[in-house]
């Protein structure tokens, strides 16, 4: 009696779409280590997930969705709210004539961080922002950083400044960071802004960027966010507990899958939304989801590739191709999160400048 009941929970629970769409897929053991990939840096993890590189696509019949999801395009949307941010910074120089400044700090080479200090150069230029950037050897020292922070501290034409993550192991990264001043902190990764953020009844001067990407994603999408069950993969400082936060705000029922979770597949095949933020290429595969939910793939896992001009390309934590047929809507790896991040960042600067100057 104890094993048929046992035997029924496994059916129901760990496989939500056994008797449906997915059913011959396998899911993700996602803890079980096989091999290591070829990585970018000594940075990156050390370990691999099975299934991380690839996995099956469905095939014809297997798919429960009759239409694929919607893609949520951020580069477009990003993209209009770069081109209203410009209007904006006209509107203040031609009043008052100052324009907000970004200052970034990137320390060492990480091919991936230089493209996104890049995307964000470049964001600033087409909105008009002014852009100036600190570059420190892989081993420099944390005095190093924290002067060329304290610099831009007291520099009033800047008013946000941004150090690139992940810092190089031997740096302290809350030590630096809470050297940054409060009022300039645009990526919101401040204690003081969080516990805001946290609290009802207060306002943080700064939301995280891609916290506030993954909800202006959904706002853009005309994806309805009170009331709806929403899981968010991850619990990091800088995106997965904001981002759980910022969803509370908007009157989602908000649940967290981490590293420990157990069934974190029937956990996520309960929500409307998934945002996740692993970090795990193909975590998130087709039989996680309930039909219709709504995707927001944060994950940049950067995977060496020669045929791509950068020398690599990035992976979600979602794996697309099963998603897709599942899904109502769902972000891309590229072109989702990644340039919203940027739009968000341009807008808390922007945001940052107009009180510095105190310009409606
Ligand atoms: N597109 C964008 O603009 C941005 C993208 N990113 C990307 O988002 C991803 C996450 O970034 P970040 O939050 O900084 O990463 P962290 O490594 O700091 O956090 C990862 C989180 O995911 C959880 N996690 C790890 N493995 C699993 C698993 N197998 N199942 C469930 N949960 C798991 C961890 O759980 P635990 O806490 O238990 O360890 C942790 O909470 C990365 O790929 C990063 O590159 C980040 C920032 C911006
Ligand atoms: N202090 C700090 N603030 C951050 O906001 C921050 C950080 N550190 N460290 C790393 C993560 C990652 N991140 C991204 C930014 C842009 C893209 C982006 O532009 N992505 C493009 C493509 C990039 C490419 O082609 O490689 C896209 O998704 O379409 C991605 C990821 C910000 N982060
Ligand atoms: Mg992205």
């Amino acid at each position: 009696m104890a094993v048929v009941w046992h035997k029924w929970l496994r059916k129901s629970i760990l496989s939500p779409f056994s008797s449906r769409a997915f059913s011959t897929l396998k899911s993700n053991p996602s803890q079980q280590i096989i091999k290591s990939p070829p990585l970018l840096s000594h940075d990156l993890p050390d370990v691999w997930t099975s299934n991380s590189m690839h996995c099956d696509p469905p095939s014809i019949g297997e798919c429960y969705n009759e239409r694929r999801a919607r893609v949520i395009d951020g580069k477009s949307m990003a993209a209009k709210i770069i081109a209203g941010i410009g209007g904006e910074v006209i509107r203040m120089q031609e009043s008052i004539g100052k324009v907000p400044g970004l200052a970034v700090i990137l320390v060492g080479e990480r091919k991936d961080s230089e493209t996104y200090v890049r995307n964000k150069r470049k964001a600033c230029e087409e909105a008009g922002i002014n852009f100036v950037m600190t570059k420190l050897l892989n081993n420099c020292t944390e005095d190093e950083v924290c002067e060329a922070l304290l610099r831009y501290n007291e520099n009033p034409s800047v008013h946000g400044i941004l150090v690139q993550l992940p810092l190089p192991h031997h740096l302290d990264e809350e030590k630096i960071l809470n050297v940054l001043n409060l009022e300039k902190d645009v990526d919101g990764f401040h204690p003081v802004h969080m516990g805001n953020l946290a609290m009802s009844g207060r306002e943080p001067l700064f939301i995280p960027c891609t916290p506030k990407a993954c909800i202006e994603l959904l706002v853009r999408s005309d994806v309805e966010i009170m009331g709806k069950n929403a899981v968010v993969i991850g619990r990091s400082n800088i995106v997965g507990l904001p981002a759980s936060l910022l969803l509370q705000r908007h009157h989602a029922t908000v649940s967290t899958v981490h590293a420990f979770t157990k069934n974190p597949e029937h956990i996520t095949s309960e929500a409307d939304i998934v945002v996740t933020a692993a970090g795990v290429p193909n975590l998130v595969r087709g039989n996680w989801l309930k039909p219709g939910a709504v995707v927001i793939d944060v994950g940049t896992y950067p995977i060496e590739d020669p045929s791509f001009e950068q020398g690599y390309r990035l992976l979600g934590d979602v794996c697309y191709e099963e998603a897709v047929m599942v899904a109502s809507a769902i972000t891309p790896v590229p072109g989702g999160v990644g340039p919203m991040t940027i739009a968000m960042l341009l807008s808390n600067t922007l945001d940052s400048a107009k009180r510095a100057y105190n310009f409606g």
